[in-house]
C-alpha cells in the first residue's frame, strides 16, 4: 500500500486475505464476499468529504481486485457496486453503496435459483452426473432436480490439489444424493456410467470458451469422446466483458506448496546437488467451445457459440475504464 492510499476497513482486508488464501472460494461466493466487504467499508467510513469517500471505495475495490485474477465474478461484482455509488454528500454516497451491494447480493442469489431451475430441466429422473471441483451454480441444478422429485446420483472427482471435490461430496450427501468419489485420473473410466458432466465456470469468454478449475478441459475432451454431454452452469456474472475486445483471461498460477510439501521436495531431490526442479500449479484451464454442449445461465441455456449475443446485450453499452481506476 502506498502512503497516499486510504485506510481500509478490516472487513476488506479480511475478505481480501481470505479470498487470496481460498478460505473464501468459488466464483459466486467470492463475488458475494467482495460486495459485502465494500458495503462494510462504506458503512464504517469516517471520510470527511465525498472525494475522500470515493477514493476510499476505489482503494477498497482495488485491494479486493488484486487477490485472484481468473474469476470475472470478482471484478463484475466490484463494478456493479461502485457503479451504483451516487450522491452529493457522504451519507448519500454511503447509502447508495450499501444499497447497491445489497441489490447485487440479492440478484446473485436469485440468478443462482433461476439457473438451477433451468439446469434441472436437463437432468432426468435416475441420471448420474460427474462433477469437477465445487460449484454452487452446478449444485443448484442438482438441488432443483431433487426438488422436482428426480433421483440423481453423482460421481465426484476429487479435484487435486485442493480437493474441492470433498466439499461437493459433503453437500450432495446432505441432500442424500448417492456419491462415488474418485481420483481425477479415474474419471475416464467412470464416464460410461455417467449421463452428464456438470461443471461450473470462473469465466466464460466471448467465443464460448469455458475457464474453469484445471482438469475441466481434459474431462470435456474425454466426455466428448464417450458421447457424454457437457453442461456448464454459469450465471451471467461469469461472462467476461473484456474478452469481447480480444483480451484473454489470465490463468492464476498458485503456490507450488499446494502441490508438493517441502519434505516431499527434499525427498525427491535426495542428495542431488544444485538446482531443484520446477513445480507448476495452474488453478484453471480453458475448454474450447466445441467441447461444451450447453452453458446454463439464469437467462436460459445457450450453445457456447451464441453466448456472445447475450454478452452484447448485457455489456454492449459499457464503455470506459474500471470504476476503481478513475
Ligand atoms: O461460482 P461457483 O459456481 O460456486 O464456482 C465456480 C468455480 O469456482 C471455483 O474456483 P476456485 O475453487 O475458487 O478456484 C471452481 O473452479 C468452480 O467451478
Amino acid at each position: 500500500m502506498s502512503r497516499t492510499d486510504p485506510e481500509l476497513h478490516e472487513s476488506v482486508e479480511g475478505a481480501a486475505a481470505d479470498i487470496a488464501s481460498m478460505e473464501i472460494r468459488g466464483a459466486a461466493t467470492i463475488a458475494d464476499a467482495a460486495a459485502e466487504a465494500l458495503a462494510a467499508q462504506a458503512e464504517d467510513s469516517d471520510a470527511d468529504d465525498p472525494d475522500e469517500f470515493r477514493a476510499e471505495m476505489r482503494a477498497a475495490a482495488r485491494r479486493l481486485r488484486e487477490t485472484r485474477p481468473t474469476a470475472v465474478s470478482l471484478p463484475n461484482s466490484l463494478r456493479y457496486v461502485l457503479r451504483g455509488m451516487d450522491g452529493e454528500t457522504v451519507p448519500e454516497l454511503r447509502e447508495s453503496v450499501v444499497e447497491s451491494a445489497r441489490e447485487f447480493r440479492r440478484e446473485l442469489d436469485q440468478a443462482q435459483e433461476n439457473l438451477g431451475r433451468i439446469g434441472a430441466n436437463r437432468l432426468r429422473d435416475g441420471d448420474t452426473v460427474m462433477t469437477h471441483c465445487h460449484s454452487t451454480d452446478a449444485l443448484s441444478c442438482v438441488e432443483k432436480a431433487l426438488e422436482q422429485g428426480k433421483d440423481i446420483s453423482a460421481i465426484v472427482k476429487e479435484t487435486r490439489p485442493r480437493k474441492q471435490g470433498h466439499i461437493t461430496a459433503r453437500q450432495l450427501r446432505e441432500w442424500d444424493v448417492p456419491v462415488t468419489l474418485v481420483v481425477d485420473n479415474a474419471a475416464r473410466r467412470y464416464l460410461d456410467e455417467v449421463d452428464h458432466v456438470l461443471v461450473g465456470a470462473d469465466s466464460i469468454a466471448a467465443d464460448g470458451s469455458v475457464i474453469n478449475k484445471v482438469g475441466t478441459s481434459g474431462l470435456a475432451v474425454n466426455a466428448r469422446e464417450r458421447g457424454v454431454p457437457i453442461m456448464v452452469a454459469a450465471q451471467t456474472l461469469k461472462l467476461h466483458p473484456d474478452t469481447m475486445t480480444g483480451h484473454t483471461v489470465e490463468i492464476e498460477m498458485r503456490d507450488e506448496r499446494e502441490v508438493l510439501t517441502e519434505d516431499e521436495e527434499a525427498e525427491i531431490n535426495g542428495d542431488a546437488d544444485g538446482e531443484g526442479f520446477a513445480v507448476e500449479n495452474p488453478a484453471f484451464d480453458v475448454t474450447p467451445p466445441r467441447y461444451v454442449d450447453a452453458i446454463v445461465t439464469e437467462r436460459g441455456q445457450f450453445p457456447p457459440e451464441s453466448i456472445v449475443t447475450l454478452m452484447r446485450e448485457l455489456f454492449g453499452d459499457q464503455q470506459g475504464g474500471e470504476p476503481w481506476e478513475e
